[in-house]
């Protein structure tokens, strides 16, 4: 039992804590993987998402158990759980009877078939149908044995020498209308003009004849543009809301008291790669985005760009893909959003959006446009409504897919419309097994927390929907990587999703901001004494505080315990119901609870303004972990205060965190130092040179090309070296 637990009561006492090394408290059937040296904790600690949630298939749920079974043993161990809750204004605590979590919090894996498609049988043609044939392709028809020759091809070729057999027979078997074959690129230069930097790029990429222009691979847009349609008195909920009107959604949240400070990363180091890079924008009105875009830019109260947002925007305007890299707070969500959108206007509508008008729900295939996928539903949440905002009056609807929540509502939600999807991976896989979700049109794949989503938790989910799914590739698919760290090893995996593309950083890859304030503490290995520390730093700094644990058990006991004190506070993790965790961010946003205790659930990319402060209780084991988590204070250009609590047992993260907080100018402690000495692990490579944090483009330390930063001639995984000359 962890110490501390009896002066709770009762309540208290009846929660289970298993003990780990050094008294540690840690997750039931958690693995810990010794990954280069160091201990990386399994995704079920981080409990990032999806996982146990995706609400339904089997081949889904066998899919996600390599990385989340041990979340499934963890709910299933656990006791019934009191919980000890603290009422603001009674100002009391009340106890709250004993429930089984197993039961009540664990989100519904199966789905009412009745609402969805039955299984779609293989080789139905459905060009007439309303019901979708299969859309997931074979092994076989994927990477035909005599295609290959029996040699070995990585996967991203696999698809291309795939494409004139067993994939493109697929596809065609899913085209509903028998639209004109373009590309994507052929589509933005025959539906729109131009800017003047995606035309210098354009015709540069023409001229090296690197990219088919005008290919007649099936891309599913006519030869004729289609207007995205004004939705007139359809109801389409939150295109009928104004978005960027608080009375519809946030209204309590307080505007950002300290407003938007971007100027302060004016001087921020930027560095490109790739072959042709766009030149960057100044200002959105040169920018040469769409009117309709433009005028949601400017509802959206956005000024200027940021640097992220200069240098993206036109790469994205010239149809180039992208692994962007920019600090956490700079504005990543519309770098990659507005000139998407901006594409979509250019582009129009696919063939497919109109449903045949007699078409029930339950037999309805949706066909995107564009996929982002995130690791978090409450950031899928965020995503979508920052959708809402820059399609305003566009035609285009956003739609968001998370596991966790009623598969119906979600059918429902996409009924209305589902041109920008936003999905959880495992609750898409589970759509896409269902057939009710097709990829075949999707002409942009956003990957958010790109990282996140290509480590090893995620990787095969997103492999699988890469691939799998019908989604077109190389040329005819733009695909976009955002993050604010990219591991080196990650940089090279992700290459096998993209095409000859830019590599931009803006700030080191992988650094914090320097308008966060970073102190580390020493404590004990002693739950009591670490508690204690935080209840002094709470008492020191005032406003949100975000207070981050390794475990969802832990996190209810920490939560617990401050309530007890009488600190307002309420946690979010992978063991609560959507609705709570829903609520509890609300209640955390609006300072209602102005403490919430976190796993890393909420560690990436969550936008909640003026957190002043965010304390690691638990040190995370990975230091982009760490990265992410204090990046949820200090956004925008304002500033943060974050407080590391290092424990000896944590002393394998003292190597990295030194170098972090070098390299971001903050005051090393002495004690800090001498446990990275101890540690005996050493970095041996600067941060910024190329080392395991990837502080640059990989493929300059992996010498591709002339290593010179122009990599005409470049020669990365993604590319196919019939395509780009070779
Ligand atoms: N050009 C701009 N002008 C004003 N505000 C902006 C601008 N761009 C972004 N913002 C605001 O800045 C905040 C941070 O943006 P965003 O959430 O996109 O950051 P991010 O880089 O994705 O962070 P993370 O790495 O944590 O995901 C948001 O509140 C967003 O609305």
């Amino acid at each position: 039992m962890a110490e501390g637990v009896d002066e709770l009561g009762q309540g208290i006492k009846s929660l289970k804590v298993e003990e780990g090394v050094n008294g540690e408290a840690v997750s039931n059937g958690t693995a810990a993987e010794a990954v280069n040296g160091k201990v990386k904790t399994s995704d079920v600690q981080k409990e990032d998402e999806d996982a146990a949630e995706s609400g339904g298939g089997k081949q889904a749920e066998e899919e996600e158990d390599g990385w989340d079974k041990v979340s499934d043993t963890d709910q299933n161990a656990e006791p019934p759980v009191s919980r000890v809750n603290f009422d603001l204004e009674s100002n009391k605590l009340h106890k709250v009877e004993a429930t089984d979590k197993t039961e009540n919090d664990r989100p519904a894996k199966t789905v009412d078939d009745s609402a969805v498609a039955p299984s779609p049988l293989p080789g139905v043609d459905t060009v007439d149908s309303p019901m979708v044939a299969p859309l997931k392709r074979t092994q076989s028809e994927r990477t035909p044995a005599s295609s290959t020759g029996g040699r070995y091809l990585p996967p991203h070729l696999r698809n291309k020498e795939a494409a004139g057999g067993g994939a493109a027979a697929v596809g065609d078997m899913v085209r509903r209308k028998s639209a004109p074959l373009r590309s994507l690129t052929a589509l933005i230069d025959d539906h729109g003009a131009p800017g003047p930097q995606r035309q210098n790029s354009l015709s540069r990429r023409g001229s090296d004849g690197n990219r088919a222009f005008g290919s007649t691979r099936r891309a599913g847009f006519g030869e004729k543009k289609r207007e995205w349609k004004d939705h007139g008195d359809k109801p389409i909920s939150r295109q009928n809301m104004n978005p960027f009107d608080r009375k519809h959604a946030d209204a309590e949240v307080p505007e950002t008291q300290t407003g938007i400070n971007f100027e302060r990363y004016n001087d921020i180091p930027v560095e490109m790669s790739g072959r042709d890079c766009p030149v960057a924008i100044e200002d959105f009105d040169s920018s040469n985005l769409d009117g309709r875009v433009l005028k949601n830019v400017t509802l959206a109260k956005y000024t200027s760009p940021t640097p992220v947002q200069k240098n993206a925007i036109p790469i994205i305007q010239a149809a180039r893909d992208l692994m962007a890299c920019a600090q956490t707070g700079s504005g990543k969500t519309a770098a990659f959003l507005v000139p998407t959108i901006h594409l979509m206007m250019k582009i129009g509508e696919p063939p497919v959006a109109d449903p045949a008008p007699s078409s029930y729900s339950s037999k309805r295939v949706y066909y995107p446009t564009v996929l982002i996928i995130a690791p978090t539903r409450e950031l899928a949440v965020q995503i979508h409504d920052e959708s809402c905002k820059f399609t305003y009056n566009s035609g285009i609807i956003p739609a968001v897919v998370y596991g966790g929540s009623d598969f119906r509502d979600q059918v429902r939600q996409l009924d209305r419309g589902c041109d920008i999807l936003v999905a959880t991976p495992g609750r898409l896989v589970d759509f896409l097994q269902r057939g009710k979700i097709s990829l075949e049109f999707v002409k942009f794949l956003i990957l958010d927390e790109a990282d996140r989503m290509l480590d090893m938790g995620f990787e095969p989910q997103i492999r699988q929907i890469v691939e799998d799914f019908n989604m077109p590739f190389g040329e005819d698919r733009q695909t976009l990587l955002f993050s604010a760290t990219f591991p080196k090893e990650i940089q090279r995996l992700a290459s096998d999703f993209l095409h000859d593309y830019i590599f931009l950083t803006v700030g080191r890859v992988g650094s914090t901001t320097e308008f966060i304030v970073q102190r580390v503490e020493y404590a004990p290995d002693n739950d009591m004494q670490k508690r204690e520390l935080v209840i002094e730093l709470l008492n020191e700094v005032q406003g949100l505080t975000l207070v981050f644990v390794e475990t969802k058990r832990g996190a209810d006991l920490l939560e617990d315990f401050l309530c007890h004190r009488g600190y307002p506070a309420t946690s979010i993790h992978g063991d609560r119901s959507q609705p709570e965790r829903t609520e509890a961010l609300r209640s955390f946003r609006t300072g209602l609870t102005p403490i919430l205790v976190a796993t890393d659930v909420a560690a990436r990319g969550l936008d909640i303004p003026n957190v002043a402060h965010v304390i690691n209780y638990d040190m995370p084991n990975d230091i982009n972990d760490y990265v992410h988590r204090i990046g949820r204070t200090g956004r925008a250009g304002n500033n943060g205060l974050a407080t590391a609590i290092v424990t000896d047992s944590k002393a394998n993260t003292a190597r990295d965190l030194v170098d972090l907080l070098i390299e971001a100018g903050q005051e090393v402690p002495q004690f800090l130092e001498g446990m990275a000495r101890m540690s005996g692990r050493s970095s041996g490579k600067k941060r910024g040179g190329g080392n395991r944090w990837g502080g640059r483009d990989v493929r300059r330390s992996d010498n591709y090309g002339d290593g010179g930063g122009n990599y005409g001639g470049f020669r990365g995984r993604g590319s196919n070296p019939e395509n780009s000359g070779w």
